[in-house]
């Protein structure tokens, strides 16, 4: 899904909440570590790479998931490399039009100390999930010296890796005025929390501790995986959240509640979310229901995408106006995880840019 050329869809300050800051990785980046760490990739040329790791097709969430283990090990357990995704990330943003950005992330998956398994079949090292924290605080904040946007950390959670969950809460705890700003439950959403209860020890610990919650639910599974989200995890947030509207009781209650939803257009079509004609996706629903939801790149890397290409899709197949990306970026602001205080000036800043003197209706 290649971005289109010509004007962006809307070429103004925006928000992106959802994005994995290990699915944003520039190909560049992974053969130029490759190389230097002595590391051979199943390909050699930076394009032969980003053949291999991109999706051209719509597939499946499981299938989308194997495409990290064509890089992670690269960049996983080597302090440069952890640094410079982070202060990349932010250039990346910068260019487009982001002033505020929330990226997420396993510290986990990053470490090669003080993880059970250690991932990638790495060789153990020095490097803990409290150490990747710090370097990618290190990067974003050298990479918000350099561009001026600002980008903040959700941990999360894996699915599949309950037994780490709580060192995620506890990171979020020990980092929360230092560029952490939520926890997030991520991976394969096929496996319920009623089986995995380290997930649901964890959340109850970060509502007691007033850490913020969002969770990817419905994104390729059903609608009790939202609920599940809401009522058990506390969730503040939905990851994705599309199947939301196949149970209509649960989906209008979330309307009423304003519940936050993490929209994702490109990445739902290419993981098997929704149906690849955009012109029949849930997010019409929510927009004509003035529901409260932002727009997301997702992985960029993996989906070949920039937030442009999300922008373009729903303006092109779903008549998004100008107006609705306003109202969007503004709902995006509302529900970011910034303490209040960052979180108004944030939406000044929006306001301003938008020519926006009568702030009522949105
Ligand atoms: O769309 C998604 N749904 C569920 N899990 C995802 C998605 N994108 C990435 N990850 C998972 O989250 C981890 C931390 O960033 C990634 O390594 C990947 O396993």
């Amino acid at each position: 899904m290649a971005e289109e050329k010509g004007k962006p869809a809307f070429d103004k300050p925006k928000i992106e909440l959802h994005v994995h800051l290990d699915g944003a990785i520039q190909i560049k980046t992974i053969v130029d570590v490759a190389k230097r760490r002595g590391i051979t990739l199943p390909v050699i040329s930076e394009d032969e790479m980003r053949d291999l790791v991109i999706m051209h097709e719509p597939a499946t969430l499981t299938e989308f998931l194997g495409k990290f283990d064509h890089y992670m090990h690269v960049i996983a357990g080597d302090r440069e490399a952890i640094k410079r995704i982070a202060y990349e990330f932010v250039e990346t943003k910068a260019k487009e039009g982001v002033i505020y950005a929330e990226a997420r992330y396993s510290p986990h998956l990053l470490a090669n100390k003080g993880v059970d398994p250690l991932p990638w079949d790495q060789k153990p090292g020095d490097i803990t999930p409290d150490d990747v924290v710090d370097l990618v605080n290190q990067g974003f904040k050298e990479g918000e010296k350099a561009f001026k946007t600002k980008v903040r950390s959700i941990l999360c959670c894996m699915r599949h890796m309950p037994n780490w969950s709580m060192d995620v809460v506890e990171l979020c705890k020990k980092y929360r005025k230092d560029g952490v700003v939520a926890i997030d439950l991520a991976g394969d959403e096929s496996l319920n929390c009623e089986s995995y209860p380290g997930h649901k020890r964890a959340f109850e610990e970060a509502v007691r501790s007033e850490v913020h919650r969002t969770v990817h639910a419905g994104e390729v599974g059903p609608a009790s995986v939202v609920k599940e989200a809401v009522e058990v995890l506390k969730a503040e947030r939905i990851g994705h959240g599309y199947h939301t509207l196949e149970d209509q009781t649960l989906y209008k209650r979330l309307l009423q509640q304003n519940m936050h939803f993490e929209m994702c257009p490109v990445s739902s079509i290419l993981t098997g979310g929704c149906d690849p004609d955009f012109t029949k996706h849930p997010l019409i629903t929510f927009k004509k229901d003035k529901a409260n939801y932002s727009l997301n790149t997702d992985d960029p890397t993996i989906f070949n995408s920039t937030l442009n290409s999300d922008y373009q899709v729903v303006q092109k197949y779903m008549d998004f106006t100008e107006e609705e990306f306003k109202r969007l970026n503004i709902n995006a602001a509302k529900s970011c995880f910034l303490p209040e205080k960052e979180k108004d000036q944030l939406l000044e800043q929006l306001y301003e840019s938008y020519g926006m003197v009568n702030r009522t209706g949105f």
